[in-house]
């Protein structure tokens, strides 16, 4: 169970958002759309702990994250969030199969059975030790994805992970978020602009300067 209670943000005097809740429970996918602008990537880096929220609470499956010292938050970091990004962020140097393990190696649980199971379940088969830059973009989000997920982390913080796609192949990368999520019982916060993956989502909110709205179901 993720909560978030009065999350508020500000940067000196102009406040970003003020007045963020939510309630999501295991296993749930919800979209996070709203203007450019109005705080959608600086919301997932306060959940996460990457940016300093001003007020409110983040707690996820019992643990206050905000009342955590910086080693321990890296910690909680590590073992229970999964992170895709618009961008991708694979590793360069690293072959595929390096890339998907890195967060077991972190936590240091190198399994490579788990390894290959994730590289299966996004069609990558075959390509363990292949390097980043000989894959396709849509490739790349599928070798990010299998990464994300490797671990089996309670919360996966996507930030417009097909933005960089073509239509075709972001409806294909989104298919394959929304089933691998469910299947690892991931809660997913989704920042998108599309309201075509908006609408797969369990449920869609709009971020506003005073909190979310519901916009389905
Ligand atoms: N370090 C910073 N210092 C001051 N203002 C910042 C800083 N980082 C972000 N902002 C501002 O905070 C606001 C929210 O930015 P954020 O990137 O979270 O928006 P977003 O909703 O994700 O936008 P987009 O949809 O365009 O990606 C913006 O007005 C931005 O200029």
């Amino acid at each position: 169970m993720l909560s978030l209670q009065a999350l508020e943000k500000r940067y000196a005097d102009t406040p970003v958002f003020t007045g963020v809740d939510l309630k999501a429970s295991q296993g749930e996918f919800i979209a996070i759309l709203g203007e450019s602008g109005v705080g959608k990537s600086t919301l997932l880096n306060c959940i996460a702990g990457l940016d300093q929220a001003d007020a409110g609470r983040v707690v996820l499956d019992g643990v206050d994250v905000f009342s955590l010292g910086e080693e321990a938050r890296a910690r909680w970091r590590r073992e229970k969030l999964g992170f895709v990004f618009q961008a991708f962020h694979v590793l360069p140097h690293l072959s595929v199969a390096q890339n998907v393990g890195l967060p077991l190696l972190l936590l240091k649980r190198p399994d490579a059975a788990r390894v290959k199971h994730m590289l299966a379940v996004v069609g990558l088969q075959g390509f363990d030790e292949r390097l980043p830059r000989t894959l396709s973009g849509g490739q790349l989000q599928r070798v990010a994805i299998a990464r994300a997920l490797v671990h089996r982390p309670a919360l996966l913080l996507a930030d417009e992970p097909t933005g960089n796609l073509d239509p075709a192949t972001a409806e294909r990368v989104m298919t394959l978020l929304l089933e691998q999520a469910r299947a690892e019982g991931a809660i997913c916060l989704l920042v998108t602009h599309s309201q075509t993956a908006a609408a797969r989502a369990d449920r869609a909110l709009r971020l506003t300067a005073t909190g979310f709205e519901a916009m389905h179901p």
